[in-house]
């Protein structure tokens, strides 16, 4: 479905994204583990065409690698930013709206309000009042609105409830359900990737260093990458 080849992202004359070539299947959960500082939003941002890279990407085998974000957009990628990113002063349903541009279609889809009812109950709200997990739910319910068949998510757990990262794992497993898209998704958090990912990988200092199937994973050797 999305594809890089030998990615390398630099931030002036320093490369930190080494050369990365991954595959995410139709249909798929891909998550990629690593620590603060590895490379996880320079990877993403490369991939929705907010930083430029080398190497190549391609979407469904087309070559996207010089396409704008909007673009890439258009063709299917869709963005849930590190640190979320809510309009605060716009209301849920505002913000939920703007993901609709891409597709130029002007309802919010009702799919979206079943899998998030109390985005609902809350769509005349101001974004900026809602919790931490809510507006996470609200930015994943965007990122929907754009119609995507791979969703890219950059660490949605992060600053987020124990509790609430349990149902945030399970509503990501009924949108790849319901949508029958493929899902990148960036964490440290080893319970929340295991419970939605059927292929993990492990990035340090810009590469990928480990890589297996998400049900049989070795979770220990995956946690001492994750440990300081
Ligand atoms: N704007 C920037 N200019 C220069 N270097 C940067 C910039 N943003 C990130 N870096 C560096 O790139 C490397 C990868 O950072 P990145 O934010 O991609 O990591 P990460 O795995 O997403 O970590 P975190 O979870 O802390 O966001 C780090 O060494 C970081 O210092």
């Amino acid at each position: 479905m999305l594809s890089t080849n030998d990615l390398r992202v630099s931030y002036g004359m320093s490369e930190v994204i080494h050369g990365i070539s991954l595959t995410v299947g139709e249909n798929e959960t891909l998550a990629i583990m690593g620590r603060n500082g590895m490379g996880k939003t320079t990877l993403f941002k490369s991939l929705i065409g907010i930083l430029p890279a080398q190497g190549s990407i391609a979407m469904q085998g087309n070559n996207i690698t010089g396409d704008k974000a909007y673009q890439r957009v258009r063709k299917g990628i869709a963005y849930v930013p590190q640190g979320r990113m809510v309009f605060p002063t716009l209301t849920v349903e505002e913000n939920i709206a703007t993901g609709l541009e891409a597709t130029g279609k002007k309802k919010i889809p009702n799919d979206i309000y079943e899998l998030f009812p109390v985005l609902h109950d809350m769509r005349h709200r101001k974004a900026g009042n809602l919790s931490g997990g809510q507006q996470q739910q609200m930015v994943i319910g965007r990122a929907l609105a754009a119609d995507p068949k791979v969703l890219l998510l950059d660490e949605p757990t992060e600053g987020i409830q124990p509790s609430i990262i349990k149902q945030l794992a399970k509503t990501l497993n009924e949108i790849k359900q319901l949508r029958g898209l493929s899902i990148v998704v960036s964490e440290q958090v080893l319970s929340f990737a295991m419970a939605v990912a059927d292929r993990v990988m492990v990035i340090e200092k810009g590469q990928i260093v480990h890589e297996e199937d998400g049900k049989s994973a070795d979770q220990k050797k995956i946690a001492s990458y994750l440990a300081v």
